[in-house]
């Protein structure tokens, strides 16, 4: 039985975020809840914003797991950072939508091989316990299932989804990332001057994209 499927499974710097810098492995599952994965699709998806191929599991690293230990094997023979005191093993589990498949036993299994757990999500699904570091990136139109977490990284500006409705919830930070796509440069300098003006927002860049690397 294939218990998960995988698109890819890559080592490089978080990009974004409050770890943006840190080391990881990041695990992309296939499929999410929002969107097809199809750019046929996208016009009619209720996320339709998407940067991500998060379709099969034909991209480097990527495959159909069929337990718990093997994907965590494969997130381990991944991870090029040896081991230092200073500094745990990391793993970005994303998608697609990786509630879909992430369950308690891989976050087990990723914990058995040294790894410190981390989650992107939509936060329309519940969470399995054991994740050690959540973002939640609301979309609008969705309901959030999730109201707690580590940050909550609002992708700006989405008209139906503005900053105001999710400040009372249960983030230890909240993050505003400029939308990519024909208008970045825009929606960039509109949600700097959004942080000026609301600063318990910050800034969070793709800095990745910046970079030229995954
Ligand atoms: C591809 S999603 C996968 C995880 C999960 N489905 C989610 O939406 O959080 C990873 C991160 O990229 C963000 N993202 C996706 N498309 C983006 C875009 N065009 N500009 C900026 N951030 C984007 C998402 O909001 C999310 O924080
Ligand atoms: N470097 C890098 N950082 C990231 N942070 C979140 C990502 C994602 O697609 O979930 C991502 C990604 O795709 N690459
Ligand atoms: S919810 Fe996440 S993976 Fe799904 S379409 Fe939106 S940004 Fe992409
Ligand atoms: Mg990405």
């Amino acid at each position: 039985m294939i218990v998960y499927r995988v698109k890819e499974i890559f080592y490089t710097l978080q990009g974004e975020g409050s770890h943006a810098g840190r080391p990881s492995v990041f695990c992309r599952f296939t499929s999410c809840n929002l969107w097809t994965g199809r750019e046929r699709d996208r016009h009619r998806a209720i996320c339709q914003f998407c940067d991500t191929d998060f379709l099969g599991t034909d991209g480097p690293g990527g495959g159909r797991f069929r337990s718990a230990a093997d994907l965590a094997a494969a997130v381990a023979k991944a991870w090029q950072g040896g081991d230092h005191p200073q500094a745990r093993r990391y793993v970005v589990c994303t998608g697609g939508e990786p509630l879909l498949q992430l369950d308690a036993a891989a976050v087990e299994a990723l914990h058995a091989e040294g790894f410190e757990v981390a989650i992107e999500t939509n936060g329309t699904l519940p969470v399995p316990t054991g994740i050690d570091w959540i973002c939640v990136s609301p979309k609008a139109g969705t309901e959030l299932a999730l109201t707690a977490g580590d940050d909550l990284k609002l992708v700006f500006p989405q008209p139906e989804a503005m900053p105001e409705r999710f400040e009372h919830l249960a983030f230890t930070r909240l993050l505003l990332q400029p939308m990519d796509g024909p208008d970045r440069e825009a929606n960039t300098a509109a949600a700097v001057a959004y942080c000026l003006e609301h600063p318990q927002w910050q800034l969070s860049l793709q800095t990745h994209k910046y970079l030229g690397i995954s």
